[in-house]
C-alpha cells in the first residue's frame, strides 16, 4: 500500500472519534517551532579564539568522527538536518558560536555585529535564531561561580556579558520578525553540603535584577531563566534551583524554563506543565533524555515525551510553551542526534494532536477511568505512524528511515572528510 493508502485507512480510525481533522492536525503542527540546540553538532565547543576546556558540571561523552569546528560546518550539518526535518525552525545559539574574525572579543564585550553572519544565514533559510549566555568554559567561570559568585568583579564581568546577551537576542528577533529566547544557565552550586544556601541565593537574584534592569525590547527578545537540581562538581547544591527560578520568573514576569534531565528521576516535567501555566502565561523547556543523571541523551519517544506533548495539547499551550531541545551526544553521528530528536519532539505533538482529548477528559470528568485507561493504552497502537509518515512525505522529508541514507551519504561525502 502506498504512504497515501495507509494514511487514509489510518485517518479514519482517528477522525471516528470526532473532533479530530487530521487535515486541522498538520496544519497546527507546521506552525510549531521547535527551538534546535546548535551545540549538539559540536560537543559544545564553539568558535571563540582562545580553547577553553568544556565545564560547569556538564559532559558530552563520545568521539564520533566528523565533529564541527568551523561555523560553516556547523551551518552545513544543521542544513542537512533541518532538511530531514518537517517544517520550519528556530536554532538555537550560545555566546561562544560568537565570529569575531580572528580577534578576541570577551564575553562581556560581544554584540551583534558577532552574530550577523549567523544572521544572514537564518533569513537565508527562513529560520528564527534563540540565545544563551554562556556561562560555563571561561576564566571567569573556573571556580564553577559566576553571577552568583563572592568576588563582585567576577559578577560584574557575567551581569554586563548577559546584559550584551540580552541586547543580541533582541537584534536577533528584529532581524528575524520573531522575538529570540535568550535563556540564562549558571552552573554555580556545592560539591558539598553548604554552610549557608541563601548568601548565593541573594546574590543571584540581585545579579539577575541588574540584568533585567537593562531595557531590551520584550517584543524582540524573551527571557528565560533555567534552573538544574545537580552538576558534576555541584551535586549538594546548586544556587538556581527549580524553586528559585519559579518564584523569580513570575516575580519578575520572565520565562521559568525547565530542563526534563534537571529533576529527581521520578519527577516527570510533563507533570508540572499544567500547574506552572495556572499562574505563568508561557514556560519553556528543555527537552532532553537523563540516563542515570543528567546524561543528556538523544530524545526518544518514550512515555515521558508523549506525556510532555499530551499536556501541551491539552492545555492548548502550543503557543504557550517554547519548546527547546537539549541534548548532546558525541557517540554517534551528530546530524542524526539532530534528527532523531526533533522527529521524535515533532511527533509527540502530532501523536497528542491526534487524540480525542475532549473525549477522554469527558471520561475522567464522568469518574469512567475504565474506558480512560482502556482508551489512553489502545491508542498507542492505533496506526500513528501512517498519518506521520504522511506528513513527512507532504512536507517534503524523507519518509521512515529513509532519512539515514542521506545522514550516511553526507557522512561519506563531507564529515569523513574532516579531521575532528
Ligand atoms: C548548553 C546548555 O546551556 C546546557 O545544556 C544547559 O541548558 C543545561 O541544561 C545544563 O545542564
Ligand atoms: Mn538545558
Amino acid at each position: 500500500m502506498s504512504v497515501k493508502e495507509n494514511f487514509e485507512n489510518a485517518k479514519a480510525q482517528y477522525e471516528k472519534w470526532g473532533g479530530v481533522s487530521v487535515e486541522d492536525v498538520f496544519q497546527k503542527l507546521k506552525q510549531v517551532p521547535i527551538s534546535i540546540h546548535c551545540w549538539q553538532g559540536d560537543d559544545i565547543g564553539g568558535f571563540e579564539e582562545t580553547d577553553q576546556e568544556l565545564s560547569g558540571g556538564i559532559e558530552v561523552t563520545g568521539n564520533y568522527p566528523g565533529k564541527a569546528t568551523t561555523p560553516e560546518e556547523l551551518r552545513s550539518d544543521l542544513e542537512k538536518a533541518l532538511s530531514l526535518i518537517p517544517g520550519k525552525h528556530k536554532i538555537n545559539l550560545h555566546a561562544i558560536y560568537a565570529e569575531t574574525d580572528g580577534k578576541f572579543v570577551d564575553r562581556n564585550e560581544l554584540e551583534p555585529q558577532h552574530f550577523e553572519k549567523w544572521v544572514n544565514w537564518a533569513k537565508e533559510h527562513g529560520l528564527g535564531l534563540d540565545f544563551n549566555p554562556t556561562l560555563f568554559s571561561h576564566p571567569k567561570a573556573k571556580d564553577g561561580f559566576t553571577l552568583a559568585h563572592p568576588d563582585k568583579e567576577v559578577r560584574d564581568f557575567w551581569i554586563q556579558h548577559c546584559i550584551q546577551s540580552r541586547k543580541i537576542g533582541a537584534y536577533f528577533g528584529e532581524e528575524l520578525g520573531q522575538p529570540a529566547l535568550t535563556n540564562i544557565w549558571i552552573p554555580d552550586g556545592y560539591k558539598d553540603i553548604p554552610s549557608d544556601r541563601l548568601t548565593p541565593r541573594k546574590r543571584l537574584k540581585e545579579s539577575l535584577d541588574e540584568i533585567f534592569a537593562a531595557d531590551v525590547d520584550e517584543t524582540l527578545n524573551v527571557d528565560a531563566v533555567e534552573s538544574k537540581l545537580f552538576g558534576i562538581g555541584s551535586e549538594a547544591y546548586v544556587v538556581g534551583s527549580h524553586e528559585f527560578y519559579m518564584g523569580y520568573a513570575l516575580k519578575n514576569n520572565k520565562l521559568c524554563l525547565l530542563d526534563t534531565g534537571h529533576y529527581h528521576p521520578t519527577e516527570m516535567v510533563s507533570n508540572k506543565i499544567s500547574a506552572m501555566l495556572l499562574f505563568n502565561d508561557r514556560i519553556a523547556l528543555h527537552v532532553s533524555r537523563p540516563v542515570r543523571w543528567d546524561s543528556d541523551h538523544v530524545i526518544i519517544l518514550d512515555d515521558e515525551l508523549r506525556e510532555i506533548g499530551l499536556e501541551i495539547v491539552r492545555n492548548d499551550a502550543l503557543d504557550k510553551v517554547m519548546i527547546g531541545l537539549d541534548f548532546f551526544d558525541a557517540s554517534i553521528n551528530r546530524v542524526a542526534a539532530w534528527t532523531i530528536g526533533t522527529r521524535n519532539m515533532i511527533k509527540s505533538l502530532l501523536y497528542a494532536l491526534l487524540m480525542p482529548n475532549d473525549h477522554l477528559k469527558k471520561l475522567q470528568e464522568e469518574g469512567n477511568f475504565t474506558d480512560r485507561l482502556a482508551l489512553l493504552e489502545e491508542f498507542k497502537t492505533y496506526p500513528f505512524g501512517a498519518i506521520w509518515d504522511y506528513y513527512c512525505e507532504q512536507m517534503g522529508v524523507p519518509v521512515q528511515e529513509k532519512w539515514l541514507d542521506e545522514v550516511k551519504e553526507y557522512e561519506r561525502n563531507v564529515l569523513s572528510k574532516r579531521n575532528s
